[in-house]
């Protein structure tokens, strides 16, 4: 069964309609990207999934019943969201920001845990730095940290690899494949094509408020795609660590 899904989803913002009749499922156990070019409705599929965008028509199913007959509580326990925007309003110690994704815990609990979330994204040394003395990369890790420290079984990460050093980025999906394996679904947005092609099991690609295409990722991201919906010229390249997208504007 769906850990979560979206069924014939709409959504309007500002009158105008941001996602149009959108089906998207993902699986306990799997890594879904979510793709397609600025402004096609990416974090707008992610904010219907967490119940923070009302949908005109259709329905968000978190394991199969209707997520809005969850209570905040109960939604909490089982979705992390890792939102796009990195601004921290307070400048507290790395670890008590990334101790704030587990408010279930007591306070030491939720330390240690932070800790070890830190110390998964390459982070630990950051513990004690207060967040606005930090670069916008160093900030992106102790956010990742915080969602992480959730150990939700269901997580939605919009653009986690932004602003991120290639071993980071590389980090960031193998701590996303890593909590998949151990029987968490995942949704991670991405820009990043070849990023998204060698590490998600499936590719959703978004364009206009709708799906484009819902596959695995050699297919979902086809050169026929990659043109109608990003308008590139595009060409997979195959290598020993995965296919490399090729890309040029026509
Ligand atoms: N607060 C808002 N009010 C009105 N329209 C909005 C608002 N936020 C986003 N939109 C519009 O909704 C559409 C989808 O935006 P969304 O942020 O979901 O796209 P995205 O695929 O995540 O883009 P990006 O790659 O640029 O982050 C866009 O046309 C955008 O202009």
């Amino acid at each position: 069964m769906s850990a979560l899904s979206l069924h014939g989803a709409t959504a309007l913002l500002d009158g105008r309609e941001v996602l149009s009749d959108v089906d998207l499922s993902i699986l306990p156990g799997e890594v879904v990207a979510l793709t397609g070019p600025n402004g096609a409705g990416k974090t707008s599929v992610i904010r219907a999934l967490t119940g923070a965008l009302p949908l005109s028509k259709g329905e968000a199913r978190l394991e199969g019943r209707a997520l809005t007959a969850f209570g905040p509580r109960d939604r909490a326990a089982r979705l992390a969201w890792l939102p796009q925007d990195r601004r921290i309003a307070w400048n507290m110690p790395a670890v008590e920001v990334a101790a704030l994704g587990a408010p279930f815990l007591s306070g030491h609990a939720a330390r240690d845990r932070a800790l070890e979330a830190l110390i998964e994204i390459d982070a630990g040394r950051l513990a004690a730095r207060g967040v606005a003395e930090m670069s916008g990369g160093e900030r992106a890790r102790v956010l990742f940290a915080r969602f992480l420290a959730t150990e939700a079984p269901i997580l939605l990460a919009d653009e986690p690899a932004a602003g991120l050093d290639p071993d980071a980025q590389l980090l960031v999906m193998d701590v996303l494949r890593r909590r998949a394996e151990a029987g968490a679904a995942v949704l991670v947005s991405l820009h990043d094509l070849s990023l998204a092609a060698r590490h998600a099991d499936r590719v959703v690609v978004m364009d206009r408020g709708r799906v484009a295409a819902d596959g695995p990722p050699r297919e979902a991201l086809a050169p026929e795609v990659m043109q109608t919906v990003f308008g590139v010229g595009a060409r997979w390249l195959e290598t020993p660590q995965g296919p490399v997208l090729n890309s040029w504007r026509l």
